[in-house]
């Protein structure tokens, strides 16, 4: 004569289900109110729903208040009726059957709960699917409730179950009994009714089960809320998803090198972003710890298998813990994919739920399709954007609070320190000291959520304002700095969305930004062997360089291009650099150094802070001229510093040697005139490297010659008509095309390949028709001078000449002193005064351009 866990846990299963249709804005809080009252029945609403609504409290504030003052209402209003109901209950099950429960349904529905009880006791007796402590140490008194049925009370808190059966389980349950306490002493005011008091007189001390009990007092098992790249409290589906479960949380972190690389060379984790993945685990601990949680870091186990470590991991963490459910945010790489469509499978199997929210992205890029669009200009992001558009999937939605506490279970599983993970390792020296690389990026970032907001703010308060015209600027912050919290998921891009939509200054270029992340991830799913393999494929044959000498000159920030240099340092110091800078730093290896883009790509990787496979392969490919939307431009690398350098102050920070030069100087210091060059203290290839490489038009020309002969070579590849890339269709863009197929007539067929056109710099098509044209001379010279400014080139000229001409001018004057010198010595006569009133220039305000001794340098800045 009891009631069943099973039944217990059916009811509340269609509690939550209807709370869901709350939630969704399906069923308003009064009708979700009287469906539990008519489901649950009144005692059993009584005492469980505050218990079944307390998820709520985190991420849905206002609704949990809603519903409580709505439960308050309702039983304040009813408590003399409860009281009877509950003095029946304190009497027996069978008094308050005849005492109550009169109806033909209410007595069938109390048979039903007394068989449900007795089914209840025999799980309890055979089931391990609840292995927390405390179940099997509670038989006995199972036993003796099963064979006392008759006599004593099922539970001395009548039908509904007692907060307390919550205490041996997880932490939450003291939140629910000082609920229940409020509640109680809201509803009696002065003085608690006496049947109340017995009941917590009657209380189990804290970590016992009290069983046998109507509703499911047996521990929910844990859920497992696997993190990986959504390292957030804010916005966070998977985490608030765990809340509703209505169970204790168990955070938890694996660490998977071999799974993060997948197939390929794809550098997914360099040193840089290994470090700040470190740092970013640590924040979040102790966001974690905050609410009263905890995250657990694993090192996944079986690290000989590629797809199984991570899975193993969770196997064994589901055997300790008894956890029934697995929750994480969907990650997107290829290969991440498969490895998590591989455990979902596999724990389904085992009857485990797991299910993956998407936050990532703004969208899916599974779900991406370019129906209704068609392939033209596949690759921009215009073309992506109205991909989106037109394929809307699922609505963005509204982002999501961090809760204020995690249900926490009653014992952690074991896990080892963050320390143990090895991402933040340092060097040693031979005398044993530490070499900390990272100490330049550790000192230019905060690492944590809050660090992120704190950026956004900034960047929406200022400048968010100058970003459309001035986010190429090197020397000034004008962009958001945020790509490394998008990176690790510290900030969710819908968070960012919607934040900068409702910012003061709106920005569409910054909103656009959003969308290239996106569509990163969308090419990335499409060619899997984007970190790797040149989607063009004659680029494949490319004749590269393997100067390994300028290689690691453009590594290190010693290539003699001073905007060259200032980047790539600011890179190694602080792991990142702006979007200009990286296109600059970019061109110049691959136009003028000739190196593959593949060592651009993995470089980056390594040292990067936002490195990430999508964005950081597709902007190479676009960069190494073979990607879907190759760059139709070519940074100059000193012209690009007209644009995001002008006065050369980004130069001066990162490569300080050159600072005492001018404004006008500082980008081509070998066009200084030698005497200011030694005012400044600059002596080429012992302060500051020499050039590299000395003719960048040579170079560009080599560059362009070569991609036209494996056009040439590979002209299979190109379109007679139109004289433009084609690339083979990945298999889902050839299904979506054949679907397309009567409207889009761009896709030829070659053999059993789909190729496609693809939009290709004019110049390579003018190239092609004149193989041996010089650079210069080509009509479509892609070479970007950024703002070419005349002027400054008149300046630089008028410098060079006076500097030659006073240098003469000064040479001829000692020239005639020693001679006159010389002549008076021979005449034997007396030596001339030192000269009086020789005209020396010296610097002044207005005149800009002395180059005497302890000239102008400083004054042109
Ligand atoms: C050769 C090259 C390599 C790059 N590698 C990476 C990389 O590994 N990781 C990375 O996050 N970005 C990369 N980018 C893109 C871009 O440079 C950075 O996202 C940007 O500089 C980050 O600074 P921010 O957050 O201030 O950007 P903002 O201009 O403020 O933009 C906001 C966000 O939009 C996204 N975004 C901006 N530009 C792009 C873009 N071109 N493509 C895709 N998403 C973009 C980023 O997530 C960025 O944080 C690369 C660009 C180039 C040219």
């Amino acid at each position: 004569m009891s009631l069943s866990v099973a039944g217990v846990e059916d009811n509340e299963v269609i509690v939550r289900k209807m709370l869901r249709d709350v939630l969704g804005g399906r069923e308003d809080p009064e009708g979700f109110f009287a469906m539990c009252v008519s489901v649950l029945g009144h005692q059993e609403t009584r005492s469980q729903f505050l218990y079944l609504i307390h998820p709520l409290s985190t991420a849905h504030s206002s609704l949990h208040s809603i519903l409580t003052s709505i439960y308050k209402d309702y039983f304040t209003t009813l408590q003399a009726e409860d009281d009877e109901v509950e003095l029946a209950m304190a009497l027996s099950l069978l008094e308050m059957k005849d005492h109550q429960l009169s109806t033909p349904s209410q007595e069938s529905r109390l048979m039903q709960l007394e068989d449900k009880t007795n089914q209840s006791c025999s799980f309890l007796l055979n089931s391990d699917s609840h292995p927390q402590e405390g179940s099997h140490t509670l038989l006995p008194e199972v036993v003796k409730r099963r064979q006392n049925t008759h006599s004593a009370p099922i539970s001395p808190w009548g039908n509904g179950p007692a907060p307390t059966t919550h205490v041996d389980i997880y932490n939450q349950e003291t939140v629910i009994e000082r609920e229940q306490m409020m509640m109680e002493r809201d509803l009696t005011q002065s003085e608690k009714p006496k049947h109340m008091k017995n009941r917590r007189q009657r209380r189990k001390p804290a970590g016992q089960h009290i069983v046998g009990l109507p509703f499911s007092l047996s521990t929910p098992p844990p859920v497992l809320l696997w993190f990986r790249r959504d390292l957030r409290l804010c916005d966070n589906p998977a985490l608030n998803a765990s809340l509703e479960v209505g169970a204790p949380v168990i955070p938890v972190f694996i660490w998977s090198s071999k799974e993060e690389e997948g197939p390929g060379t794809t550098v997914a984790m360099g040193g840089a972003s290994k470090y700040w993945l470190h740092q970013a685990l640590s924040c979040l601990c102790a966001s974690l710890e905050r609410i009263s949680s905890h995250l657990v870091f694993l090192k996944a186990n079986g690290e000989g298998s590629r797809v199984g470590s991570s899975l193993n991991t969770l196997k064994k963490l589901i055997k300790d813990t008894g956890a029934r459910t697995v929750l994480a945010n969907a990650l997107y790489e290829p290969w991440l994919k498969e490895r998590d469509d591989a455990v979902v499978s596999a724990l389904q199997e085992d009857g485990i739920e797991c299910r993956m929210y998407h936050s990532y992205c703004l969208r899916d890029p599974y779900s991406v399709s370019t129906e209704g669009v068609g392939l033209r200009g596949i690759g921009s992001v215009s073309h992506f954007m109205s991909c989106c558009r037109q394929n809307p999937g699922s609505a963005l939605g509204v982002t999501l609070d961090p809760p204020v506490s995690l249900p926490t279970p009653a014992h952690w599983p074991q896990g080892v320190s963050l320390d143990t993970l090895g991402l933040a390792r340092m060097p040693r020296r031979k005398d044993g000291t530490t070499i900390n690389w990272a100490a330049n990026i550790h000192k230019s970032w905060d690492f944590s959520e809050e660090g992120a907001h704190v950026w956004l703010k900034a960047f929406l308060e200022d400048g968010v304002y100058r970003y459309d015209k001035e986010s190429c600027r090197a020397d000034a912050p004008h962009t958001s700095c945020l790509s490394p919290y998008l990176h690790f998921g510290q900030l969710s891009p819908r968070w960012l969305l919607w934040a900068a939509k409702g910012a003061r200054g709106q920005s569409p270029k910054f909103q656009r930004k959003l969308y290239w992340r996106d569509l990163a991830y969308w090419q990335l799913t499409l060619f899997p062997d984007l970190p790797w393999e040149s989607v063009r494929p004659p680029y494949k044959a490319l004749r590269w360089s393997s100067s390994r000498d300028h290689l690691k000159a453009w590594q290190q920030g010693r290539t003699g291009y001073p905007l060259v240099d200032a980047a790539m340092r600011q890179l190694w110091m602080t792991g990142w650099m702006n979007n200009y800078m990286r296109h600059v730093v970019a061109s110049f290896l691959i136009a003028y150094l000739h190196l593959p883009w593949q060592e651009g790509y993995c470089w980056f990787q390594d040292t990067l802070v936002d490195a990430d496979v999508a964005i950081d392969a597709m902007m190479w490919q676009n960069g190494g001229m073979c990607g879907l939307d190759h760059w139709n431009f070519v940074m100059h690398p000193v012209d690009a510093a007209m644009t995001c350098d002008p006065y050369g102050n980004y130069v001066r920070k990162w490569c300080p040697e050159l600072a005492e030069l001018p404004d006008e100087l500082i980008h081509k210091p070998w066009k200084c005139p030698t005497s200011m060059l030694r005012r400044a203290g600059v002596a080429f290839g012992q302060t500051y490297p020499q050039r590299i490489i000395t003719d960048l038009e040579e170079r560009r020309s080599q560059s362009l010659q070569d991609v036209a002969r494996v056009r040439k070579e590979f002209e299979q590849f190109v379109d007679k008509h139109t004289g433009c890339d084609l690339v083979p269709l990945p298999p889902r863009l050839v299904t979506e095309a054949l679907g397309l197929s009567q409207r889009y007539s761009g896709v030829a067929s070659e053999g059993k390949r789909f190729l496609l056109p693809l939009i290709t710099r004019m110049e390579f098509k003018y190239q092609q028709e004149n193989p041996h044209a010089d650079a210069a001379l080509n009509p479509y010279n892609a070479l970007l001078k950024g703002y070419v400014s005349r002027k400054r080139d008149e300046t630089i000229a008028f410098l060079n000449e006076r500097d030659f001409t006073a240098s003469v001018m000064y040479e001829a004057v000692q020239r005639k002193e020693r001679l006159e010198c010389d002549q008076r010595r021979m005449e034997g006569l007396p030596l001339s005064p030192a000269p009086q009133g020789r005209a020396r220039r010296t610097t002044t305000a207005k005149d800009k351009f002395s180059i005497v001794p302890g000239g102008a340098g400083t004054s042109l800045r």
